[in-house]
């Protein structure tokens, strides 16, 4: 048996309300090793989503198993943090109050709060404030925040724990293009930094290309694993990479296996014909 530390076997999961059902999941199988950063893409609706959630604990599966270190998942855990595209931070709370908020209810909710722990919390928060470039921040609002300010704060909220795996879907989906690479290096350099293993889901190949060391391309109705692309680039990332061959090819690869797999070549053919009858 390998030491995977997510192995996902014949993931399956069924969305049933009154008037239909969605086979959002089927026969999902993966393993993720630690410390890998895996991304994942695929057209809308291919279950990206879905999955994120149900490692994350947010949601059941239908069928089949996931074992994180071995064992089944039952719900969320602090070994485990989720950000989001939206960023989800407490509006009442500052920026330092944000990041230490998982951490209270964590020492809140055990038997002993001991001194250390708080100091120790208090000198992770300084550290993280520090690493996402916050220092002069520590004391203001979300609101007095940019978008890219504030999904550092929700990245440093999520990493306060020292969660060993960090599931992150479209976290940078709502951010201009120079705030995306910039956090780019970021996440990167946080992945080296903390080892965790991180899944990430994107709609952006590119950013897919660039922070992945695994890309898995998923497709729908029903949503399944339909290519796994390693990236054929070194640890160490640096933008300029971008433009070389093997990312460009890449990309054009992965675009292309998207549009197959989500009928929208399909959808192509029919403004074709219908502009063809209108000329
Ligand atoms: N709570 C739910 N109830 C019913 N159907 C759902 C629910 N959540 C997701 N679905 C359906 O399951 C399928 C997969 O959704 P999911 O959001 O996981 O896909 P996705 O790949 O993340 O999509 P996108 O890229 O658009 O975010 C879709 O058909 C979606 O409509």
């Amino acid at each position: 048996m390998s030491d995977a530390k997510i192995r996902v076997r014949q993931v399956g999961k069924t969305f049933v309300s009154e008037r239909r059902e969605v086979q959002a999941l089927q026969s999902i199988d993966l393993d993720i090793q630690p410390n890998e950063f895996v991304t994942f893409v695929g057209a809308s609706g291919c279950g990206k989503s879905t999955l994120l959630r149900i490692i994350a604990g947010l949601e059941t599966l239908s069928r089949g198993e996931i074992l994180l270190d071995g064992k089944p998942i039952d719900g969320p855990g602090v070994d485990r943090a989720m950000v989001f595209q939206h960023y989800s931070l407490y509006p009442w709370l500052t920026v330092m109050q944000n990041i230490k908020f998982c951490r209270q209810l964590k020492v809140i909710g055990d038997t002993v709060r001991h001194d250390g722990d708080v100091e120790s919390a208090a000198g992770r928060a300084d550290a993280l404030l520090n690493l996402m470039g916050l220092t002069r921040f520590t004391d203001a609002y979300p609101s007095q925040l940019s978008g890219g300010m504030q999904q550092r704060v929700a990245i440093a909220r999520a990493l306060m724990p020292k969660p060993a795996t960090l599931l992150m879907d479209e976290p940078f989906g709502a951010l201009d293009a120079q705030t995306r690479e910039v956090m780019h290096d970021l996440i990167r350099h946080v992945h080296r930094l903390e080892k965790s293993t991180i899944l990430f889901v994107t709609h952006d190949v590119e950013e897919a290309i660039y922070l992945g060391s695994r890309i898995v391309l998923m497709a729908p109705r029903p949503g399944r694993i339909d290519s796994i692309y390693e990236v054929p680039l070194p640890a160490q990332r640096h933008q300029d990479m971008k433009l070389a061959p093997e990312f460009t090819e890449l990309k054009r690869e992965i675009l292309a296996r998207i549009r197959e797999t989500s009928g929208m070549q399909t959808d192509l053919e029919q403004l074709a014909k219908l502009s063809a009858v209108a000329g």
